[in-house]
């Protein structure tokens, strides 16, 4: 008896075989494709997402042999915010604008102003992440896919529609999209109104533990599954790695450090604080909310300095790094590579290094880097401290958990300890196929026990006064070159 946990990410799709210990039995990565012809843009395919499962799929059957035809369910995970419009037949009539795609501000900024009440409905304030500002980008820009749009899903939603023939939603992906009442966990008809949605565009909604369909007989023999079983309706992908590391309950944290990066911490009660650009959405599992820091630009920064400097091994990179010894670095980044979300809500925010001195090398660069997103993250930490505090050590998953030189760093700078759990990097996945196991039967406490530690990760304590005071450099760097920022964004 094994399960299937399937992760639409950003810069890859997952697939992860487990058997009913959830001993992983095999796991594929694919990367996809990104377009990103200017800066604030960023778009995929639709069927590029589809595509990626098939290929990992095809892989993770070479890989499990048998134990590949016994899977009794599929659940679901992926990028949240970036929102496939579909036609008649069900085709993408255009491609998705992704969660880090910030050509909707000015349309976030009208949604602010015109829609009463929206922040404390939706949980946060109105911004060019969210599905509403690139609805109405969509029908201000290219009104012809927006007049010809029928159904609106999100990336894990249209690849359970190739799976199922099923339309749905969960609660999590539709918190979101900005069009959701986190409260009462049902759409927001004042902005489906303010964006002319009628009410069949938007799909049924479901939490993530449930069944939304079976796999059709066809696709099945396709991908040599068994017909029938069960797809759970899946999640977004923070509300899914908080289910693969088993912390669904009230104050239990975590951190992601992906494409982008987000703090987390789980709610029992709905408690938005819109104002210092949080996000309170309601979670993938019932009964539960949870509240964030989401950084737009979070390991894709080490991706982005190393191809700059033509070092294609990031682990040597990384090795290098921490060779130099202790830090901090002299250099400060701010890493606003795509505009940001927490704290600033500013689209425009651009990257900077600062202190550049003629001695400087790849190694500084790469170290301000890791710095420089890790003060982010501290930045975040402080603002959902102010919310309930967090305890304990705080696991750490994503393509940036991989590094422990970075992990240090970052323990150091948010003064607690970290703990990668095993299987960090497939947490989203593993996620995915919990919610399969329970929409197979299996109780939510059955199947989302708490995540093993591979490595406990405690800050430099003798470094914590030295990383205090550079944050505050960090903290002042901001406000201080922003309007710079913001003109040579817009081409001033
Ligand atoms: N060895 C490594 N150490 C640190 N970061 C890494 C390493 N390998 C990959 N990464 C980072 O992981 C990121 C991808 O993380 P991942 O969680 O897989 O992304 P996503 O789910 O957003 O597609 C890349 O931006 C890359 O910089
Ligand atoms: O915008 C968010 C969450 O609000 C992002 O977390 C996306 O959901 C993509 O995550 P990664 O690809 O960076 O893991």
């Amino acid at each position: 008896m094994t399960y299937l946990g399937l992760d639409i990410g950003t810069t890859a799709t997952k697939a992860i075989l487990v058997d009913d210990r959830q001993s992983v039995l095999a796991a594929a990565t694919v990367a996809s494709r990104i377009d990103q012809p200017a800066p604030g843009l960023s778009e995929q395919d639709p069927d590029t997402w589809i595509a990626g499962v098939r290929l990992a799929l095809a892989r993770l059957r070479d890989e499990a042999g048998p134990a590949y035809g016994a899977v009794r369910a599929i659940g679901l995970s992926g990028h949240m915010h970036s929102v496939a419009l579909l036609d008649d037949g069900l085709h993408p009539v255009r491609p998705a604008l992704l969660w880090n795609d910030t050509r909707g501000q000015a349309q976030a900024q009208r949604l602010l102003q015109d829609v009463p009440d929206i922040s404390r409905a939706t949980g946060v304030r109105p911004m060019a992440s969210f599905s509403a500002a690139k609805l109405l980008w969509i029908r201000e820009n290219d009104p012809a896919a927006f007049a010809a749009t029928r159904h609106v899903l999100w990336a894990k939603d249209y690849v359970r529609l190739w799976l199922t023939g099923a339309l749905a939603t969960d609660m999590s992906d539709a918190a979101g999209s900005q069009l959701f009442d986190q409260q009462n966990r049902t759409w927001f008809a004042p902005v489906r109104d303010y964006l002319g949605l009628g009410p069949a565009i938007l799909p049924e909604l479901r939490d993530g533990t449930d069944c939304a369909g079976r796999l059709r007989t066809a696709t099945a023999r396709d991908l040599g599954l068994p017909p029938g079983i069960a797809v759970a309706t899946g999640g977004g992908d923070t509300p899914v790695g908080a289910v693969g590391l088993g912390r669904v309950d009230a104050g239990q944290s975590y951190i992601s450090l992906g494409t982008g990066a987000v703090y987390v911490t789980v709610q029992d009660t709905y408690a938005p604080d819109e104002a210092v650009g949080l996000h309170t959405f309601a979670h993938c599992v019932p009964r539960r909310w949870y509240q964030m820091a989401a950084m737009l630009n979070g390991a894709s920064c080490l991706a982005w300095v190393a191809a700059l400097c033509r070092e294609s091994d990031l682990p040597a990179l990384l090795r290098r790094v921490e060779a130099r010894g202790p830090g901090p670095s002299r250099i400060l980044f701010q890493p606003y590579l795509r505009g940001e979300r927490t704290p600033h809500d500013d689209a425009l925010a651009r990257g900077a290094f600062i202190g550049l001195d003629a001695s400087c090398d790849v190694v500084d660069l790469a170290r301000a880097v890791l710095e420089g997103v890790a003060f982010s993250l501290r930045q975040g930490q402080d603002l959902l401290a102010c919310q309930q505090a967090i305890s304990g050590p705080v696991p750490l998953i994503g393509g940036g958990a991989r590094s422990p030189e970075w992990a240090r760093i970052m323990a150091t700078v948010l003064g607690r300890d970290l703990v990668i759990p095993r299987n960090a990097e497939h947490a989203c996945a593993l996620g995915a196929a919990r919610l399969g196991m329970v929409a197979d039967g299996w109780t939510m406490a059955d199947a989302m026990p708490a995540f093993e530690i591979a490595q406990a990760i405690a800050p430099d304590h003798e470094a914590i006064p030295l990383y205090d005071a550079q944050y505050a450099q960090f903290e002042r760097l901001y406000p201080a070159i922003r309007s710079i920022g913001q003109g040579t964004a817009a081409g001033l």
